[in-house]
């Protein structure tokens, strides 16, 4: 057993409470051995990270975003939903190479790690290339080709979900296991009803889930409504979906009946309170998803409607809006939002991370206390809700591998990968003009 030793921390349990801990990792299996008190174990480890001064967090899991959409950070901001997909984005998109989404993913992959996200979800385009960048990178991730059958003829409409179908059966526990997938149409209105059914089917028959884009704005809302007479969730889970592993990005306007049918179902919620406030969807009723008993994880949406892929800004913003939602100061307290972050995400993933624990992955980030933002200590899950930043994340490791030691990360070139962005962006806006 090749051993890491992560020592002299305090450390954040499962239970929230704090303890000055140090963490024994398998790096063989993986994940966690002990967690116990200093001076306990053994310091015969292969390889020890001073946590010193530092809180050490379940890494953060990302469960929803676009990651090469890194590339159009700042392209085209302050619109809604639909005008900013049909003008910006998807003539942009329209243009995107493997190569693009390579650079775009190792860019995410640099952020991310930087930051304290060990996991993510994608759906996008080439995801065969996403693929290269989770296993370079180290991160753990679940990986599915976006689809759509608006705006294309039914041929390649088909061979869009049939290209998502056989990525999610084939790269499915590749990476060491760190890499999962699933069968991703885009939205309950951008993928006709036959095509949904078919790719659900395919999708339990590949024993795989289903990620999908569920109620983010009213127009997509309205439309069910009128052509069938049901709401969004009724549609969903009677052409399949909602079934165990199925999880569902956005969830911001939905009623009561339907809270309570995701609340009666095995599917999970993913919030993303960022890009839901800076499109102008509306707000997300997650203390009521909460209180209804909903696993909901948290996610960034792309870097082009968020603008960044820090999970501590999320967590904040699930904080914030969920208060303004509810119209109570009270609803969304710090320890709800980190859980949305850590065990919810995970639970929505399938990972078996999220906690810091015997038995669990080894993926968790260690947090510098040592700053004026982060002082006094009155409480530390506070501070992660409500002060601190990914900046402030000092060491990172996933799957028990250590991804960034003292803020330098070691599995990628992180100075090559932003100049190469930079150009690769460049030239991609400059071919979609
Ligand atoms: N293969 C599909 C694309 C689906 S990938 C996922 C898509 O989600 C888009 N996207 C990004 N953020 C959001 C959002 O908040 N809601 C809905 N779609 C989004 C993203 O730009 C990308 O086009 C096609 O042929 O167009
Ligand atoms: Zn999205």
């Amino acid at each position: 057993m090749t051993t890491l030793h992560v020592t002299n921390g305090r450390v954040l349990r499962p239970d929230h409470s704090v303890t000055e801990s140090d963490v024994l990792i398998d790096q063989s299996t993986g994940t966690i051995e002990r967690v116990a008190p200093p001076g306990r174990i053994d310091a015969t480890a292969e390889e020890t990270l001073d946590a010193a001064g530092g809180l050490v967090v379940p890494g953060l899991i990302n469960a929803h975003g676009h990651a090469a959409m890194t590339l159009l950070r700042g392209y085209a901001d302050d619109k809604a939903l639909d005008a900013w997909l049909q003008e910006d984005i998807w003539p942009v998109e329209a243009e995107l190479t493997a190569e693009d989404v390579r650079v775009g993913t190792e860019l995410a992959a640099v952020e991310m790690i930087r930051t304290g996200t060990t996991g993510f979800a994608d759906m996008y385009f080439e995801e065969p290339h996403v693929a290269g960048v989770v296993e370079a990178s180290g991160l753990r991730a679940l990986l599915g080709h976006g689809f759509v059958s608006v705006g294309k003829d039914e041929d390649d409409a088909r061979e869009d979900m049939k290209t998502s179908v056989n990525f999610a059966d084939q790269y499915d526990g590749l990476a060491g296991g760190r890499i999962a997938t699933a069968v991703m149409p885009h939205s309950l209105t951008t993928v006709n009803e036959e095509l949904l059914r078919e790719a659900v089917e395919r999708a339990r028959e590949a024993e795989v889930p289903v990620h999908i884009h569920a109620n983010e704005t009213e127009d997509e809302v309205d439309p069910i409504v009128d052509e069938r007479g049901v709401r969004p969730l009724d549609y969903a889970e009677d052409v399949g979906l909602l079934e165990d592993g199925d999880f569902l990005a956005h969830c911001v306007h939905v009623d009561d009946a339907e809270v309570e049918r995701l609340a009666d179902s095995d599917a999970t919620a993913v919030h993303c309170p960022a890009s839901n406030a800076k499109l102008a969807s509306g707000i997300a009723p997650v203390a009521d998803m909460l209180d209804a008993g909903i696993t909901v994880g948290l996610g960034t949406d792309g870097a082009a409607s968020n603008n960044d892929l820090d999970m501590f800004d999320e967590i904040r913003d699930a904080a914030m809006l969920g208060k303004l939602g509810a119209d109570d100061a009270a609803a969304v307290p710090a320890g709800a939002a980190v859980r949305m972050a850590t065990e919810g995400s995970a639970a929505a993933l399938g990972f078996d991370s999220g906690r810091i624990e015997a038995g669990a992955n080894a993926d968790l980030a260690v947090v510098d206390l040592d700053a004026a933002h982060l002082t006094p200590a009155h409480d530390l899950v506070s501070h992660l809700a409500y002060a601190a930043s990914g900046q402030d994340v000092r060491h990172t490791v996933c799957d028990g591998q250590v991804l960034m030691e003292e803020r330098e990360i070691r599995t990628l070139d992180a100075a090559a990968i932003r100049e190469r962005a930079q150009e690769q962006a460049e030239d991609l806006v400059a071919r979609a003009e």
